[in-house]
């Protein structure tokens, strides 16, 4: 069982439906309502499915398609293959089906996309993530010559961004003309998520009982 220690932070389901409401009015207030959300598996999918929920409500009640791209973080200790540990580098597990995406909405050019991830912690996945799908972007102009000119419009969300030194950095356009929009700053604890947890009613207990309901 996990101890409760004061650099452990326990969150609750509440906790991240409430930000994820608060973020939707935020989205549409700034004008980034988005066209399409790409959800980073797999902590991004439950508030990217969340989001979607209070989004629909600030779209009017129209629908926004969520897309699954998975991500994890290894480091390779380069003696065999099965040996490796978290932290490190960025590993492609699922990527977006793009024929599907054209024949869905036409292209990815000219679109709002919100990256959706739930914690921003060294930052690595994130730019990881926004420096592939531009290089999707790129590829998308070149073979789409007609919609080359669609002005592709990427924004970040993340439900808690802890705040420490980072990694990785995300373009100033990101950065400077509010794009990356965040829930919640925390301090660089160990953020418990409740779907990691086995035992999800003692979980939420020391979520309430940390003011994180
Ligand atoms: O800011 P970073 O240091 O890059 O860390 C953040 C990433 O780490 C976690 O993913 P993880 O690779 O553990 O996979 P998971 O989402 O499947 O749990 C989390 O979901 C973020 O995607």
């Amino acid at each position: 069982m996990i101890e409760n220690t004061p650099d452990m932070t326990y969150i609750s389901y509440n906790h991240m439906h409430k930000l994820c409401q608060q973020a939707a009015v935020k989205l549409r207030e700034a004008d980034k309502m988005p066209d399409i959300i790409v959800a980073i598996s797999g902590g991004g999918l439950i508030p990217a499915r969340m989001l979607r929920t209070f989004l629909k409500k600030e779209n009017g009640g129209k629908n926004i398609p969520i897309q699954a791209i998975g991500l994890s973080l290894y480091e390779d200790l380069g003696t065999d293959d099965f040996k490796q540990v978290i932290g490190k580098q960025v590993v492609k597990t699922q990527w977006l089906d793009l024929d599907i995406i054209n024949e869905r909405f036409g292209t990815l050019l000219g679109k709002k996309i919100l990256i959706v991830d739930e914690v921003d912690d060294t930052r690595t996945t994130l730019a990881y993530a926004l420096e592939e799908l531009e290089k999707e972007v790129e590829l998308a102009k070149n073979s789409q010559e007609e919609k080359k000119h669609l002005d592709t419009e990427f924004s970040v969300f993340v439900l808690y961004n802890k705040l420490k030194p980072k990694k990785k950095q995300l373009p100033d356009y990101i950065m400077d003309q509010g794009r990356y929009i965040v829930a919640s700053d925390v301090d660089d604890s160990w953020l418990c998520f409740p779907y990691d947890s086995t035992d999800i009613d003692l979980h939420t207990k020391r979520a309430t009982e940390q003011g994180n309901i």
